[in-house]
């Protein structure tokens, strides 16, 4: 049983899909006038991470995030650029998909644009003028938030409150200040669609409602976002849904908290952020993704480098106990029956921490744990140049969990990237050593072993021969 926290109920709920086996999940994505940073990343791979424990526990996970390819933001930005908004979009766009699949995201079942949704957008907001809703007001069309009884219930805020702190813009046409425009008329030189009333285009609220229904149905199971969209895109989202179709819109409603640097929210608007890029350049995609997981989504995140490079040492434990695997494989065995810890006993802390509304964070810990008692065992036994067989049976699986658990969350697990001939030149002096001491000539044998090891490469000599492994 899978239990998520929903921020409409603000409790932990037993996850049932309105289809048997199916989850139906929408994920708000980005607006493309920048290049992706470090909190996009945190979204990409929380909402990545729970589809894929979805697909593990064996739903059919229908996935769409969309592409928000027009934006006032988007507007500003071609101007700035000296080039059209298309094309700011176009190259924003490029450059996120690269983003995912440098960060091993799966590709999402749909990905749809708001240009290419404006007839359905359009359809939506005269459905909603025709039930009394909407209105229009010179080439705008709001929502009117006071005939939606039930606004405020996603972000727990009352009408009567907002209404105190709201005001009417210069140059918005709306009745009440809490309407919201669902579409725009355009300016001079702005993009702009044909519609009922006139040339514009679709407020940002309007399009995800428009783009999630088309694609999941009129009710969904999931839809997800940073803490930031509650309020109001989520609210929003829900009014002019529910007024449309009469239907409850989302079951559960999943928000990621935010990637923070000194005590603010990491975002463009306050220029504090990494790109996905500028990380990627530095640390591998594995280790920004165990950094961002080693947090349960729901929790702010401290960004630092130091972090990051604790993130790094960490994920060198996890790859190294996973590549001794040939180590172990060599050793040369023994009978006998020893005390030796349950395998089964983490995999199933595990897979109760994911199930706990995908509490990663706890989860890791288990690996780390399983990893830290396997270690202790297969260190011992190097040492020793020997095994039992019920060692090496126990410590070999905990190897295959530790590494199909990790490719679960989406860790590509790549060794790093070697050199050209680096390995040629690693054996050949692996052998020279050995003819060294067959040739009793230790000093110069331990030469090469210290240098090699000053450079992160460790030599094991087991009967069978010497073998390598690096430090990191
Ligand atoms: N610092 C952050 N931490 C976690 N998630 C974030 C962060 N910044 C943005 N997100 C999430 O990334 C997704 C895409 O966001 P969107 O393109 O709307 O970002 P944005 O608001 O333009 O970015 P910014 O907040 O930097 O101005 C949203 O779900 C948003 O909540
Ligand atoms: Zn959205």
């Amino acid at each position: 049983m899978i239990r998520v926290f929903n921020t409409l109920t603000e409790k932990k709920e037993e996850f049932k899909p309105l289809n048997d086996k199916t989850v139906k999940m929408y994920v708000c994505g980005p607006t493309v006038y920048d290049h992706a940073h470090i909190g996009h990343a945190r979204s990409a791979i929380v909402f990545d991470v729970i589809r894929r424990w979805f697909e593990y526990r064996g739903y059919r996970v229908i996935y769409v995030r969309n592409y928000t390819d027009v934006d006032d933001k988007i507007i500003k930005r071609s101007k700035e650029e000296g080039i059209p908004w298309y094309e700011v979009a176009k190259k924003y766009i490029e450059s996120y998909e690269e983003d995912m699949k440098a960060l091993n995201i799966k590709e999402p079942t749909y990905k749809p644009k708001v240009t290419e949704h404006i007839e359905e957008i359009i359809e939506m907001i005269k459905g909603l003028i025709a039930k009394g809703y909407a209105y229009e007001s010179e080439g705008d069309v709001y929502f009117s938030v006071e005939k939606f009884s039930e606004y405020g219930k996603l972000s727990k805020r009352k009408t009567e409150e907002l209404i105190a702190g709201a005001r009417i813009e210069p140059g918005e046409k709306k009745k009440n200040p809490l309407d919201f425009a669902l579409w725009k008329k355009s300016k001079e030189g702005e993009p702009g669609w044909e519609s009922p009333w006139g040339i514009g285009r679709p407020g940002w609220h309007i399009e995800c409602s428009a783009m999630a229904m088309k694609y999941l149905g009129r009710t969904m199971d999931i839809h997800g976002g940073g803490l930031d969209l509650i309020f109001p895109h989520h609210e929003n989202e829900i009014a002019q849904s529910e007024a449309y179709t009469g239907k409850s819109f989302v079951r559960y409603w999943l928000h990621n908290g935010f990637v923070m640097v000194n005590k603010e929210k990491m975002s463009k608007s306050l220029g504090n952020f990494f790109t996905i890029k500028d990380i990627l350049k530095e640390f591998s995609s594995d280790v920004l993704r165990l950094f961002l997981l080693s947090t349960h989504y729901r929790s702010p995140i401290d960004f630092s480098f130091e972090r990051l490079k604790d993130a790094e040492r960490s994920f060198g434990r996890l790859l190294n106990f996973i590549e001794s695997k040939e180590i172990i494989e060599k050793l040369p065995t023994f009978e006998k029956n020893s005390e030796i810890f349950d395998v089964e006993n983490y995999k199933l802390q595990f897979e109760s921490a994911m199930d706990d509304d995908f509490n990663t964070a706890r989860a890791l810990g288990v690996i780390f744990e399983l990893v830290k008692e396997a270690n202790l065992i297969k260190d011992k036994a190097i040492k020793e140049n020997k095994i039992s067989n019920k060692e090496k049976e126990t410590i070999l699986k905990a190897i295959g969990i530790v590494e199909s658990y990790l490719k679960l969350l989406g860790f590509k697990l790549e060794k790093k990237k070697q050199e050209g001939i680096e390995d040629e030149l690693i054996k050949l002096l692996i052998d020279v050593r050995s003819e060294l001491r067959k040739r009793k000539a230790f000093d110069l044998a331990d030469k090469i072993r210290d240098g090699l090891k000053d450079l992160g490469i460790i030599l094991e000599d087991l009967p069978s021969g010497t073998i390598y492994k690096r430090s990191n």
